[in-house]
């Protein structure tokens, strides 16, 4: 089932705000959409529908807006959640990896024992702009032995072409938006 329900409407909770975190950057803020009680459960049904019947383990939220959508979904899937955190969160030993951002770099982190090799595993972020945050996850679930079942998003920026990264990988998002 791909996307069946109708998610348009829920562009009209999301906000712009021009100059964000700094000059020239359109930042699509998401917390609008996330206290609309009907628009946010609309929102979690949708991508956890994606990946129903598709054997999921583990959904990976990553820090910090994936792990308001991870939670919800690996609820609803019945599968178990795994935090991929900023460094120097996480108590026990670590992989980590190094990334670029839209506007900055940043480093990620995983527990070493979080991810069985072989277990399924659904990444999920709250927004895909040029990809950089999710290729960094990517790596560091391959060097888990993780399987990558699929790639989820709130939002697409689709001018940024960050979804040119994942040919290889299911990559689904419930809002797009072309500038
Ligand atoms: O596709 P990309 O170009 O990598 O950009 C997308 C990432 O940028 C934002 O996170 P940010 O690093 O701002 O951190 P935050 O979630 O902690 O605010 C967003 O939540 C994604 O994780
Ligand atoms: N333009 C943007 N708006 C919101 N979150 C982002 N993360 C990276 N780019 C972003």
């Amino acid at each position: 089932m791909q996307n069946a329900i109708n998610c348009e409407p829920l562009k009209d909770l999301v906000r712009t705000v021009p100059d964000f975190p700094k000059p020239g950057i359109l930042f699509y803020d998401i917390t609008t959409l996330l206290k609309d009680k009907a628009g946010f459960a609309q929102m979690i049904d949708a991508l956890a529908a994606h990946y129903i019947g598709k054997d999921v383990d583990l959904i990976l939220g990553i820090e910090a807006r994936g792990f308001i959508f991870g939670p919800a979904m690996a609820y609803r899937l019945n599968a178990g959640f795994v935090p991929v955190r900023k460094p120097k969160k996480l108590p026990a030993p670590t992989a980590k990896v190094t990334y670029d951002l839209e506007y900055g770099s940043d480093s990620l982190e995983i527990h070493l024992d979080a991810i069985e090799p072989g277990q399924r595993v659904v990444i999920v972020d709250d927004l895909l702009a040029t990809g950089g945050t999710m290729q960094a996850t990517v790596q560091l679930v391959k060097q888990l032995g993780g399987e990558i079942a699929g790639l989820a998003f709130a939002v697409e920026l689709d001018f940024l072409r960050g979804r040119q990264k994942f040919a290889e990988y299911d990559v689904f998002s419930l809002l797009h938006y072309s500038e």
